[in-house]
């Protein structure tokens, strides 16, 4: 479960995020959009522990792991290395959880050698596997075309269901909000505050 009570956030002087209530259970995917510097990288920073100067209360699970915008893979290291070395899992669970992804095979290449496709995929499976009880997603697809986006978020609704973390997807991306979101809320206005969207059920979560 993720809880977070904000009462604000500032940078400098600047106070980006006003007063706002998070909470996403397991299986929950919250989606967030709304417009470019309005802070949802910055709430994200927030609630995944890698900012801790703001007003407010958070309780989120240790076990956590982040999807960002670029798949941020070490170049110097083999697929498998940018697996095992991060998340300290066992060399077989990295092969096991790259195979799930669709790389069998391509343990040994280099991430030079990887399509930013293939490189979303790492990042994927390296977010899934240590079983994260917390995901954070931060425009987890972008630049990637059409038919690329539809095989990554069904690949990534599967895991979701598989593990049932609690997820936090900030996106611009109207095709990400709506295959993976199970409910919506939008940042607006400056301090931003968060305004929840229509509830939606999806089976599963
Ligand atoms: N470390 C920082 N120091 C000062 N200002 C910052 C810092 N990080 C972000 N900001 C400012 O805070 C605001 C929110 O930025 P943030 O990156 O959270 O927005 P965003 O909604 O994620 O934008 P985008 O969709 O373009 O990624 C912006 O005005 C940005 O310039």
């Amino acid at each position: 479960m993720i809880s977070l009570d904000l009462r604000s956030k500032a940078h400098g002087r600047t106070q980006v995020l006003g007063p706002m209530r998070i909470e996403v259970a397991p299986g929950e995917v919250l989606g967030i959009s709304g417009p470019s510097g309005i802070g949802k990288s910055t709430l994200l920073r927030i609630v995944a522990g890698l900012d801790t100067r703001f007003d407010g209360r958070l309780d989120a699970p240790a076990e956590r792991a982040m999807v960002f915008q670029s798949p941020t893979l070490l170049p110097w290291r083999s697929v498998l290395d940018n697996i095992t070395i991060p998340t300290q899992c066992r060399p077989e669970a990295a092969r096991a959880m790259l195979a799930r992804v669709g790389l069998a095979g391509h343990e040994a290449a280099w991430p030079g050698q990887l399509s930013l496709g293939q490189a979303r995929r790492v990042a994927l499976a390296r977010a899934f596997v240590g079983t994260p009880r917390m995901l954070l997603m931060d425009e987890p697809f972008s630049s990637l075309d059409a038919d690329r986006i539809s095989d990554l978020l069904t690949l990534t609704q599967d895991l979701i269901a598989q593990h049932r973390p609690a997820v936090i997807l900030a996106s611009h991306s109207a095709a990400e909000l709506d295959a993976l979101a199970t409910r919506r809320a939008h940042l607006s206005g400056r301090p931003a505050h968060l305004d929840y969207l229509e509830t939606r059920l999806r089976a599963g979560s």
